[in-house]
């Protein structure tokens, strides 16, 4: 299945280097390559392996870049532009002072999109970079050119899908055009960053890397660095070792730093999570040379959305044993602008954000947390979300679970922690026990135990 090993032709008058260089022809088919054995589309898509296996190559460099303002944004309300710009800030205080996310993309299309760029850019931060998202013509360079921004995103599909379906062209126009419009691009002075979209359905190896052995041409030609954003448009990309292309993120990766001449600085993966794998696949790019990894917050973006900012925060600290001054309180306050400014809901399972992403129900882990927190809690969630973990009170939650949510809920210095013994703590786990006997089934609201606990603190003559 693997299309990755073509034979290379050579004459006695071939020199290696030039055998070298010239090794990726662009290879211009009559008809798509769909991949059907991949990719049938009445079945289920199918992961393919050949065994090779890549090496790990992880840049001495790593960052995040932001997509919020532009694959976030397509998928939900416009933002406003205070909003932005309050988001914006909110990017710059998480990423720190060393830039851990690096950039951020801005629509250029309204005024309101340009408001909110002129006003971030008023902020006068390093990081995020302000940077663009435009239609690639004359018009859109000059607009980026004159707002001062030294960077823009460009659209080069690059599956044979969108090269024959979308746009109704052969490989070798769609590489004519969008060369051509790189150039103008660089002819205005702006570095183009390549949106390789759908790259995961591409032939990587008849058509893009051709395509980015010519963008480092270019590159070298005109003096200004040309970005490569691999996207996995539709979320295909596998990291499993020995996938065989196009799906395989680590074959992607070595395929644009090695064969093409990619350096991993100017190379970003751009995930989408359809398959639950675009956490795994960003970490993954890191791990094989890819500096950049594009996210959105909360994952939000097109479809299943976008590999999720604050997890790749924490994939990073786990990567590099250090925050590197990244500020992850932040990411509770964002969660919580999102949910009650912007109307946002965020599910109470999710990772890092969730309402209950470190609430325990179970009676016997609330025993655990009780005894130690760090049996029953991922790492210190009060330090670095500012969340302390929780036990919300069911049936299931036992003596050691009511003391724990009083504990908590009260914040009780550790001398005046209650324990499972505590009359108090008995108290209310006889009225819990009643509310279940008689036929509850929901979880217990904060505000009901606030009640009880006090009506029986008033009768224990007890003092929280
Ligand atoms: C539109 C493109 C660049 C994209 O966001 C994607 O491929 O996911």
């Amino acid at each position: 299945m693997a299309n990755d090993n073509r034979p290379i032709i050579k004459n006695q008058h071939t020199n290696l280097l030039e055998l070298e260089e010239h090794i990726y022809h662009l290879v211009d088919v009559e008809s798509p390559n769909t991949y059907r054995n991949l990719f049938p589309y009445d079945e289920i898509p199918k992961i393919a392996f050949n065994n090779r296996v890549v090496p790990h190559n992880m840049p001495d460099k790593i960052w995040i870049t932001d997509t919020t303002f532009r694959d976030g944004q397509q998928s939900r309300a416009p933002y406003t532009t205070e909003q932005i710009v309050t988001i914006y800030d909110y990017l710059h205080r998480l990423g720190g002072p060393n830039g851990i996310i690096r950039q951020s993309e801005f629509f250029l299309y309204t005024k309101k999109d340009r408001d909110a760029v002129y006003q971030c850019l008023e902020r006068g931060y390093e990081f995020p970079e302000v940077t663009s998202w435009i239609r690639a013509s004359n018009k859109d360079f000059q607009l980026v050119k004159d707002i001062g921004l030294k960077e823009t995103g460009i659209l080069v599909s690059c599956s044979d899908y969108h090269i024959f379906y979308k746009m109704k062209m052969t490989r070798q126009q769609a590489m004519f055009h969008y060369l051509h419009v790189i150039r103008e691009c660089l002819e205005y002075g702006i570095s183009p960053r390549c949106h390789l979209e759908d790259i995961t359905r591409s032939d990587i190896f008849g058509f893009v890397i051709p395509f980015c052995v010519e963008l480092m041409r270019l590159q070298d030609q005109y003096k200004i660095p040309i970005k490569v954003r691999a996207c996995d448009t539709m979320g295909y990309g596998v990291n499993f070792s020995g996938a065989v292309n196009p799906r395989s993120v680590q074959g992607i990766i070595y395929g644009l730093t090695t064969h093409a001449g990619v350096p991993s600085e100017q190379l970003e993966w751009h995930g989408h999570n359809d398959f639950y794998k675009a956490v795994s696949n960003s970490t993954t790019a890191w791990l094989y040379g890819c500096s950049g990894v594009n996210c959105s917050l909360f994952g939000i973006g097109e479809r299943t959305g976008n590999t999720p900012l604050e997890a790749m925060a924490f994939e990073y600290a786990q990567l590099r044993g250090s925050l590197d001054g990244m500020d992850t309180t932040v990411i509770t306050e964002l969660a919580e602008y999102y949910e009650k400014e912007l109307g946002e809901h965020i599910p109470e399972r999710t990772p890092f954000v969730g309402k209950n992403f470190n609430v325990t129900r179970a009676g016997i882990h609330a025993d655990g947390l009780l005894k130690n927190e760090e049996i029953y809690n991922i790492f210190d969630t009060s330090k670095f979300l500012n969340r302390p973990v929780l036990v919300a009170v069911s049936n299931t939650s036992g003596l050691a679970g009511i003391a724990h949510w009083i504990n908590t809920y009260y914040r009780l210095p550790e001398e005046q922690k209650l324990d499972k013994s505590n009359p108090l703590v008995g108290k209310v786990k006889e009225w819990v026990d009643q509310e279940y006997e008689d036929g509850r089934v929901t979880v217990i609201s904060d505000d009901e135990l606030v009640e009880v606990i006090q009506e029986n603190c008033r009768e224990l003559g007890i003092d929280l």
